[in-house]
């Protein structure tokens, strides 16, 4: 056997992220990626280098979009000798490939890779509906002109009607905010809190940005030089006035579109390497990924778990795998899907009810330093394109726990945590 490797994070890149139907609304998902993927093969000098592989993915695809990472990376200017292929795990992608990328650098593989994920959120892929699919093959197989004829005139306007995605769970058809709301309820998660979640959302992205963290994880793209959803100007007086998105009859809803993740297009890309590689190259690893875990819920089962809380479920087996507590940590990434979520996944933590019953835990988790999570802005802020966000997270962690090292002269540990439609969850833990 050979000896298990560590997994070291060289730096990433990201376009800025756009609300839908802004600035890119021209963009595909391919041409995202690969200013994201040349963004990083510039940073790090790889033009025309064969990578051991591109893992990305994206959650929205059109069919005719079968391998975007292929795709991506050969116009990126890496050798096209370097293999890649896509991975969709919604929400969670790009936290996932990093995974797979770096599992195999540790196992000796490959030495490095870019891991990354994409989303257009603007340009949707937009379906025939399943009568005319049927129709349009049989007519593809028809031999004569009058056999095509005659399947012609089954054509019926209603057939025209286009099947438009949505992000609903196909077991429940109900909307992830949907779900998210009947989460909040179950764990009375207040309108304010959330709001105030929102808030150093936007609060913490405005000041990472006056304070530079942003200038070298960024690629000018589209016109765009930053997030187009953070809001220097937002404030609780605002916020509270906002109407519920999500649950518009009961008069008890408190997902807003103030408090919920915007629909954003964007891509993001992280360099993953061994030890080895980084020192021949001369490149510091600003972090090592240490491990990860996933979990999943049955979230539409006799007794429904909440949608999103798959991450509450995979934390404390990541926890005593790696000997540590929820408190072991320097930084928290936990992706906002909806600020209420995050709550929830909070609240759970610190349940002995819950982490007892649910869990199987002997005590609660405990609370976390709030001040530590997501510092320079999440989700909500920034705006959330899917696949991409778990790129966007890994590259901000990993510079932040460099910053933090050349700071205190210690190392750090950072928490991620990514819940996922389908009831999933990633986490991981990065030190550096
Ligand atoms: C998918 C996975 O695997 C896991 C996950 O992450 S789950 C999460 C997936 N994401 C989602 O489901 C996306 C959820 N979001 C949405 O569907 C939509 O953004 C939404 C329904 C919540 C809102 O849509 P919308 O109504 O079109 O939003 P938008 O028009 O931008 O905003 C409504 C108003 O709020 C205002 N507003 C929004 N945020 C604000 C803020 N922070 N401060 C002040 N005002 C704000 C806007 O200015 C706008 O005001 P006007 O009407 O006066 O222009």
């Amino acid at each position: 056997m050979k000896p298990v490797r560590r997994i070291g994070i060289l730096g990433g890149a990201r376009i800025p992220f756009a609300r839908q139907n802004t600035q890119y609304v021209d963009a595909s998902n391919i041409d995202m990626l690969t200013a994201a993927l040349k963004g990083v093969v510039d940073r790090f000098g790889l033009n025309g280098e064969r990578l051991g592989e591109v893992a990305a993915g994206a959650v929205l695809k059109h069919s005719r979009d079968a391998n975007i990472s292929r795709e991506a990376a050969l116009s990126s200017g890496l050798s096209p000798q370097t293999p890649a292929y896509d991975v969709q795990q919604a929400c969670a992608t790009s936290l996932q490939t990093a995974v797979l990328v770096g599992s195999k650098i540790a196992l000796g593989q490959i030495e490095v890779g870019i891991a990354g994920g994409v989303d257009s959120a603007s340009d949707a892929p937009i379906a025939v509906n399943e009568k005319l699919r049927k129709l349009i093959l049989a007519l593809n197989r028809g031999k004569t002109t009058s056999e095509r004829v005659r399947m012609l005139m089954q054509l019926r306007p209603s057939m025209l009607k286009p099947s438009i995605p949505n992000v609903n769970e196909r077991r429940t058809g109900l909307s992830m905010g949907e779900h998210c709301e009947q989460m909040v309820k179950q764990w009375k998660i207040s309108r304010e809190a959330q709001d105030a979640l929102a808030l150093a959302s936007h609060r913490n992205g405005v000041r990472a940005y006056e304070q530079g963290f942003y200038d070298d994880l960024l690629v000018p793209f589209g016109g765009l030089k930053r997030d187009n959803n953070l809001r220097a100007d937002t404030s609780m007086e605002k916020l509270v006035k906002l109407k519920p998105a999500f649950d518009l009859t009961s008069g008890h809803g408190t997902l807003t579109a103030g408090n919920s993740t915007p629909l954003t297009d964007g891509a993001a890309a992280v360099l993953l390497a061994s030890e080895a590689w980084a020192a021949d190259r001369g490149h510091s690893p600003q972090a090592w990924l240490v491990d990860a875990e996933s979990a999943a819920v049955d979230f539409f089962g006799p007794k429904p778990e909440g949608l999103l809380m798959a991450p509450a479920y995979a934390v404390p087996r990541l926890l005593a795998r790696n000997g540590l507590t929820l408190q072991d940590f320097d930084f928290y990434e936990i992706h906002e899907a909806f600020a209420g979520q995050v709550l929830c996944t909070l609240a759970a933590w610190e349940s002995a009810d819950y982490c007892r019953n649910a869990l199987g835990l002997g005590a609660p988790l405990g609370t976390i330093d709030r001040t530590r999570m997501n510092v320079n802005g999440g989700s909500v802020g920034l705006g959330h394109p899917f696949g991409a966000t778990g790129a966007r997270i890994l590259a901000s962690a990993a510079k932040q726990l460099s910053l933090h090292r050349a700071k205190t002269g210690t190392s750090g540990r950072t928490l991620i945590s990514m819940c996922a439609a389908g009831g999933l969850g990633v986490t991981a833990i990065l030190e550096g």
